[in-house]
């Protein structure tokens, strides 16, 4: 069955005085002192919420933070309300709880316009488990569903999922429906030829992402911890570089796969070595086949990162996952840093740049170039799934379009 993508909109939906939940994904990151380091994800959320204040909706928003075993008062919604009332330009009120007689006076009480946030939904354990009876209890507030939140729609929970069973009509919002478009739309029907970069530290982790490209691609180049791992396969001395012994046959079969659907699999020539993983470690550039022992790879080099980008200049769709190098240290984020520029550039000569999740989209927003690519996910594991050909619950839960 192909990956679901249409479901139904928003725009379709009367929302006039109704009272509508929306799923949103508000698990952002907050400090030691519950600031918001990275609000990303609430500004993702505006637009749906926006167009439900100015079309009268009584608007319930629901999500998660973190993953809380029981009610965790570290874990609550309330430190997002300033922000969340800011970027909206009205008083959002907030409940004590997601459910219970508390909840169903505040929405009693939400005029036309108005904005409830409702507490954590992980506080109760039934959330996760997608307990009907909990899905049954969120869907009696409301007269419609709305899943706004990518970002969680790769786990089936009674916010995302069970409550979309019981409250209709359950539609997409403007961002899930965006992801669905850039994640599902560019990669079942892109613009050739495409180009996938797939980064990060593991081959285990990325191997269904890597299989399932594989079928789309023209070209695939890899970055990161995991071209050791190649490297090994291929008889190459890799030092003390992050290898997976028990996945070199799995890096020789995707090697050979690679050359019988006729894939330019591109590994980096050259690669940044360091005598120790850390900031200050010692570094130098070396060809990939020659790491000395006791050194290990923590970057692609110099010339990968130019004939990288001689191969993505014939581009037309590019989708890049996970950092080439530990962006973290600033010695070794050159090449990740590269492949933004290069991202960055193509998306203003019209390639279609799509950033999947996770430590590549810190990347290019530590740059200060996420507003140059065409599209970047909110969804670190949701999006991976979707690339790898999977179905998310919370968006085959919905209506069909
Ligand atoms: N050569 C390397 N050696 C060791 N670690 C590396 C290397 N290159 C990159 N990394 C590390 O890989 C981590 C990211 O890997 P990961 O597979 O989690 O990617 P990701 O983009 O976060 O994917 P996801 O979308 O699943 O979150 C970074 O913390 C980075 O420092
Ligand atoms: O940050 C995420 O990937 C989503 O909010 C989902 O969170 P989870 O992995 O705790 O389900």
């Amino acid at each position: 069955m192909a990956v679901k993508k249409s479901v139904g909109s928003l725009k379709e939906a009367d929302v006039k005085g109704k009272r509508v939940f929306v799923r949103v994904d508000l698990n952002v990151p907050l400090d030691d002192h519950f600031h918001i380091t990275d609000d990303t994800r609430i500004r993702a959320a505006l637009p749906t919420i926006n167009y439900l204040i100015q079309n009268g909706a009584r608007v319930i928003l629901a999500s998660h933070l973190g993953r809380p075993k029981g009610v965790t008062p570290k874990y609550s919604l309330k430190p997002l309300v300033p922000r969340l009332s800011e970027l909206l330009g009205l008083e959002v009120k907030m409940a004590n709880d997601s459910v219970g007689p508390e909840v169903e006076k505040l929405v009693a009480e939400l005029p036309e316009g108005g904005v409830l946030l409702l507490e954590n939904v992980r506080f109760y354990k039934e959330e996760e488990k997608n307990d009907p009876e909990f899905a049954k209890k969120l869907a009696s507030l409301a007269d419609l569903y709305v899943n706004d939140a990518f970002g969680t729609a790769h786990r089936a929970h009674a916010s995302t999922e069970g409550v979309a069973k019981v409250l209709k009509p359950a539609v997409a919002g403007f961002l899930m429906q965006k992801e669905l478009d850039y994640l599902v739309g560019a990669v079942s029907n892109p613009q050739k030829p495409f180009a996938a970069i797939v980064g990060g530290s593991k081959v285990s982790s990325k191997i269904g992402v890597i299989e399932s490209l594989l079928e789309k691609v023209d070209m695939l180049l890899l970055g990161g911890g995991m071209i050791f791992t190649f490297y090994k396969a291929q008889g190459y001395a890799v030092g003390s570089s992050l290898v997976e012994e028990d996945k070199l046959d799995l890096a020789t079969s995707l090697m050979e796969k690679a050359k019988t659907k006729g894939v330019s699999l591109l590994l980096p020539t050259d690669v940044v070595i360091a005598d120790k993983f850390a900031a200050d470690a010692n570094s130098k550039i070396v060809p990939a086949s020659e790491i000395p022992d006791g050194w290990m790879g923590l970057d692609i080099g110099p010339d990968a990162i130019k004939s990288f980008g001689s191969a993505l200049d014939t581009t037309k769709t590019i989708i890049w996952n996970g950092p080439m190098g530990v962006f973290e240290f600033d010695k070794f984020a050159a090449g990740t840093e590269a492949i933004a520029d290069k991202l960055a550039e193509l998306s203003g000569k019209g390639v279609t740049t799509i950033i999947g999740g996770g430590d590549s989209v810190a990347a290019v927003e530590k740059v200060g170039l996420a507003e140059k690519m065409s599209h970047i996910s909110t969804g670190g594991g949701a999006s991976l799934e979707l690339l790898e050909g999977k179905q998310l619950p919370g968006v085959l839960a919905l209506d069909d379009a």
